[in-house]
């Protein structure tokens, strides 16, 4: 990934590269207690920060070195003058590395975390398990989960509220429902994949020292989508540039009685950006597609014969196909033919293939054209059955493995839509409000990745890039939006200064 990942505001660091991280500093002489007392102390500050008039401050400590940063947290926080608990959870003598000498430097009593009674000013730091939790919380844990949650205590998380799977997102049995969390050198998938993402609270990610060429070297290129991850390649996008050369897209539409949703994936295209877009209209849905265009215009496309005679216009650079189109045999025919150009398949487009994906993929790898998936969770289940249903994969990892098997960019749909290329490269977009989930707010979406492949990005950034101004629009609509005002809302691509 270019520059972007350098920045470590941006990149998302799985667990075991984590881990590798944390290896390869002690190798290179960094002391890592030095880490922990760092990791401590900044979990401390936020935790006076936020509460700077706590009753109480009850610091749940773990078997690892997640309970070791709380060690050092609790030593900090008692020496700020606040009044703190500090709770253990297994045997303190077992405690192994820095984590023991965090407990040792402690130095006051741990109580058996059985023996926790909620008070109702508590505030609660929770540094049972971070990056290390590596099966289900354990019994005792989901216990102490459930009396803070029916207390309705304020959680301080440290790295991760235990119990969330860092390289899933997913809940191991139980979890903290955090309101901030304190994470070290780089977010971690689970900060960013539902429903970790939604248990996180604000997230803040504080470097303790690592070198970031140390994190930089074992990062696999995941990021969050942010406009530094596909910036350069919109860079070139000149408004003032001649109507062809912004590009011309083509979005077919359905017949009569479904027309409503090519016609929106045809005005987002429009606004999005593209020179000229063309409403292709089976014979029998013209009058009523006409009678709603003015900007976009429309042609005739009937069969396959019409399409191919279309298609020695050259000029006619991509193709946003699915939105209403209907299902079947001349879905199918049209998306083959499209390949080669840059064509965004999105829903019925998907869900043709259901059964005969090996001839979509094939032609997709042998036609290199620039091609873009776009899945929801049900298309994604009916096009990649066996990735959906490996419960062992990630979000993110299940689109790595579907982009990898079509050869085409996989825009995986959802609060937490992932976007990955078939080489593996990955973000996860952050900026979607809930009320975005409106109908046709997917067709919406569509048109602007047309509007962007049209332009001559890349299949990845068009679609990085569409599922970020996507996002934008929907905060700029608000929460009574409709796929019509999300429209109205697409705005300018971000200048070169936008982070
Ligand atoms: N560079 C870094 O990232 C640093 C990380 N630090 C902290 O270190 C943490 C990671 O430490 P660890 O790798 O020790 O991991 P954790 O402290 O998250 O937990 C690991 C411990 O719990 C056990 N365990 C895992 N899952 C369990 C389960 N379900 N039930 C019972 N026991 C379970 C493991 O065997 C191990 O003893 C991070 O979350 C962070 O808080 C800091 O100390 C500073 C440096
Ligand atoms: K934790």
């Amino acid at each position: 990934m270019p520059n972007a990942l350098h920045d470590m505001r941006n990149l998302l660091v799985t667990p075991p590269e984590m881990q590798a991280v944390d290896k390869d500093a002690a190798g290179s002489g960094i002391d890592s207690f030095s880490l922990m007392r760092s990791a401590g102390m900044a979990v401390s500050a936020a935790a006076l920060r936020l509460f700077p008039s706590a009753a109480r401050f009850v610091v749940f400590c773990g078997p690892g070195n997640n309970g070791g940063d709380g060690y050092v947290a609790a030593a900090a926080l008692t020496a700020s003058g606040a009044n703190v608990a500090l709770y253990a959870l297994g045997d303190t003598g077992k405690l192994k590395g820095d984590a023991a000498r965090a407990h040792a430097a402690y130095g006051r009593e741990a109580i058996s975390i059985e023996l926790y009674e909620p008070q109702s000013q508590d505030v609660i730091i929770d540094a049972l398990f971070g990056a290390g939790l590596a099966r289900e919380l354990p019994d005792q844990a989901q216990e102490i989960v459930g009396r803070v949650d029916q207390a309705g205590l304020p959680v301080v998380a440290v790295d991760l509220p235990s119990g969330i799977d860092g390289r899933t997102g997913e809940i191991r049995g139980a979890s903290f429902t955090a309101v901030h969390t304190v994470t070290f050198m780089a977010a971690k998938p689970g900060h960013v994949l539902m429903p970790g993402r939604g248990r996180c609270g604000t997230l803040e990610v504080f470097d303790i020292g690592i070198p970031a060429r140390l994190v930089a070297a074992r990062a696999g290129g995941l990021g969050i989508n942010v406009p530094a991850v596909w910036r350069q390649c919109a860079a070139g996008l000149d408004p003032a540039t001649h109507k062809f050369k912004r590009g011309h897209l083509a979005v077919f539409s359905g017949g009569p009685t479904s027309t409503g949703a090519a016609r929106l994936s045809a005005a987002a295209g429009l606004r999005a950006g593209a020179g000229l877009v063309t409403l292709a209209s089976p014979t029998e849905a013209i009058p009523v597609n006409a009678a709603h265009l003015t900007a976009v215009m429309l042609k005739e496309i009937g069969n396959a014969a019409d399409l191919a005679e279309w298609l020695k216009d050259s000029r006619l650079n991509a193709f946003v196909l699915g939105p209403g189109f209907g299902i079947g045999e001349k879905a199918r025919d049209f998306a083959l033919m499209l390949c080669e150009r840059a064509l965004v398949l999105d829903a019925d487009g998907l869900t043709s293939f259901k059964e005969r994906r090996s001839e979509l993929f094939d032609r997709i790898a042998a036609s290199g054209g620039q091609v873009v998936m776009t899945p929801h969770e049900g298309e994604f289940q009916r096009l990649f059955p066996e990735i959906a249903a490996d419960g062992k994969l990630s979000k993110i990892e299940k689109a790595q493995a579907a982009a990898k098997l079509s050869h085409a960019v996989i825009l995986s749909k959802g609060p937490d839509t992932v976007i990955a290329a078939p080489s593996g490269r990955a973000v996860v977009n952050v900026n979607a409000p809930p009320w975005l989930a409106t109908a046709g707010s997917g067709d919406v979406l569509a048109g602007i990745i047309g509007a962007h492949l049209a332009q001559g990005m890349p299949a990845f950034e068009a679609a990085a890039a569409a599922a970020w101004r996507h996002g934008e629009a929907g905060r700029r609509t608000g929460r009574s939006a409709t796929a019509e005002m999300l429209v109205e809302n697409i705005a300018p691509l971000p200048e070169e200064s936008a982070s």
